[in-house]
């Protein structure tokens, strides 16, 4: 026991020694050793954590950007991750290149970069601390980072869907825009028929790029109809956008359009036989029933006339030149600078106001309806007063119970009367010049569809309705009366019909 004690009283003699450095007890040695460790430690920790940082930090820098807005494509369901900026939008002001680390870019399988309907779009936002946010997941950091696979570095704008082709590829095509391929020429330029090396024929497009207008229309139609996809719409397969040189190439449809059919030399009789022309009519009104309803944001065309629907082979239509189609958002209405359309074919309201929405594209469709069948141009200066303008002719002929006398007289077969009536008064329910009145298109297919309805007049003894108006208005009361109401109800009960759920039938 008294060892032990004088033991551990010798070390802590030993501790409290002065020793010869700076004659320091050695404690404190010991101490300062110590410390000066836990020191060194932490700074080789905050190194390492300073390494670290400045190493997953250089994976998304992105040079110095002034502030974009691009868009990306995911597709979430697929496997193999995808995402690609689309879209400078705001190349007016910076039409430069984006630059961005080639050596990190996965360009995307060809089908991928396809935007079919359905495809989730995410903007991305390179702020000026370049970082990319996402707007829809909320800002921060890359939270799906691992998606963000691809990242287009054009030459010029890409867009991201579809084709992008070179200017010597549409050279190779249409034999160096020669004049034997001219099809015709339009308010945005001439179209060219060309076959690509892979035999697909197609109508190229030359937009006036001299013209800031046109410019601004290739814009507004790529990104319309880029991703648009339904068989009465003509198909935009991809663009050119090369120096000056803005172009749209189009599915090539190979029998004219409904004007050369309608009014053109065909001959005294019409191969356009009313049930082809049924046929057309309610194809059309699938096409346009998809831009105003199948479609978020909703696509008005605004230039519905016979020149714009095509026609191939089988006379199937399809409804071309979205040009003048500006997107809508969510509100119910858009004001324009500028009224666009086509004499003859335009809204009443839409003319005086400016004020478009999917309705006037209603109107125009009633007069399409009504020139097809009767053969007669909208506004025809050549024919006698009361017949220049078509829909207040066929008003007078239809209160006048001469409805047959609207027909081409280059029809091969006239039509039944039932059949004809109901053409008709779809069409005047179209012309409504109250536009709220108009039916959606969706309704319109559903009377056109509809094989039999009782007319209110026929069944109320022979009460004859004189107002062509209000025969068209008949046409819904009779069938809201109806006893089989499931077959034509008012659109807001009805299903939506096949083609809305599968746009590509
Ligand atoms: N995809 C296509 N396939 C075949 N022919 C086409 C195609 N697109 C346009 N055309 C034809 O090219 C010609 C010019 O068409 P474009 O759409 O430029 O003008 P438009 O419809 O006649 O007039 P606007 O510019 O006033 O609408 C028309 O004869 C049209 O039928």
């Amino acid at each position: 026991m008294m060892t032990q004690d004088s033991n551990s009283a010798h070390h802590s003699d030993d501790l409290s020694k002065r020793t010869v450095i700076f004659g320091l007890h050695l404690w404190v040695i010991v101490g300062i050793c110590v410390g000066a460790a836990f020191v060194l430690l932490l700074f080789l920790i905050s190194l390492w954590l300073a390494s670290r940082r400045s190493a997953s930090s250089s994976k998304t820098s992105i040079p110095n950007l002034s502030k974009e807005i691009l868009e990306v494509t995911v597709v979430p369901s697929d496997p193999k991750p995808l995402a690609q900026i689309l879209q400078k939008s705001t190349a007016e002001s910076n039409p430069s290149p984006i630059s961005i680390e080639r050596q990190a870019l996965l360009l995307p399988r060809e089908e991928e970069r396809e935007s079919p309907i359905g495809i989730n779009r995410i903007h991305i936002e390179i702020g000026k601390d370049h970082r990319i946010t996402y707007p829809e997941c909320g800002s921060g950091e890359n939270r799906s980072g691992d998606q963000l696979v691809s990242i287009v570095a054009p030459e010029v704008s890409h867009l991201g869907w579809g084709h992008w082709f070179t200017l010597r590829e549409l050279e190779v095509a249409t034999n160096m825009f020669t004049d034997e391929n001219v099809i015709g020429e339009g308010g945005y330029g001439i179209v060219y028929h060309g076959v690509l090396t892979d035999t697909t024929h197609i109508a190229v497009k030359n937009l006036l790029n001299n013209r800031g207008q046109a410019e601004r229309e290739f814009k507004v139609e790529v990104e319309a109809i880029g991703r648009v996809r339904h068989k009465n719409l003509v198909r935009l397969l991809g663009y050119c956008a090369e120096g000056a040189h803005r172009m749209l190439v189009y599915e090539y449809v190979d029998n004219g359009n409904l004007e050369q059919w309608l009014h053109g030399d065909v001959g005294p009789i019409s191969p356009l036989t009313w049930e082809v022309r049924m046929d057309i009519i309610l194809g059309t009104a699938k096409g346009l029933m998809y831009l105003h309803e199948g479609l978020e944001p909703k696509v008005v065309h605004r230039d519905v006339k016979s020149s714009n629907i095509l026609l191939d082979k089988q006379w199937n239509p399809k409804v071309s030149d979205f040009g003048l189609a500006k997107l809508l958002g969510s509100e119910r209405s858009y004001v324009t600078t500028r009224v666009m359309g086509t004499f003859g074919y335009v809204a009443p309201e839409y003319a005086s106001t400016g004020m478009l929405n999917e309705r006037s594209d209603v109107y125009s469709f009633g007069i399409l309806i009504m020139e097809i069948i009767s053969g007669r141009n909208p506004v025809d200066y050549s024919r006698p007063p009361g017949e220049v303008n078509l829909v207040d002719w066929l008003k007078i002929m239809v209160s006048n119970r001469n409805s047959e006398g609207v027909l081409d007289p280059k029809m091969p077969e006239k039509p039944s009367s039932r059949a004809l009536k109901r053409a008709l008064l779809v069409a005047l329910r179209c012309v409504d010049p109250d536009a709220q009145k108009r039916p959606k298109m969706s309704h319109v297919i559903h009377m056109l569809q509809v094989d039999d309805f009782p007319y209110r007049d026929d069944r109320r003894g022979g009460r004859v309705c004189r107002d062509p108006q209000e025969k068209a208005s008949l046409l819904e009361d009779s069938v809201s009366e109806s006893s089989d109401g499931s077959k034509f109800q008012r659109t807001s009960n009805v299903d939506k019909p096949q083609i809305w759920r599968n746009h590509e039938e």
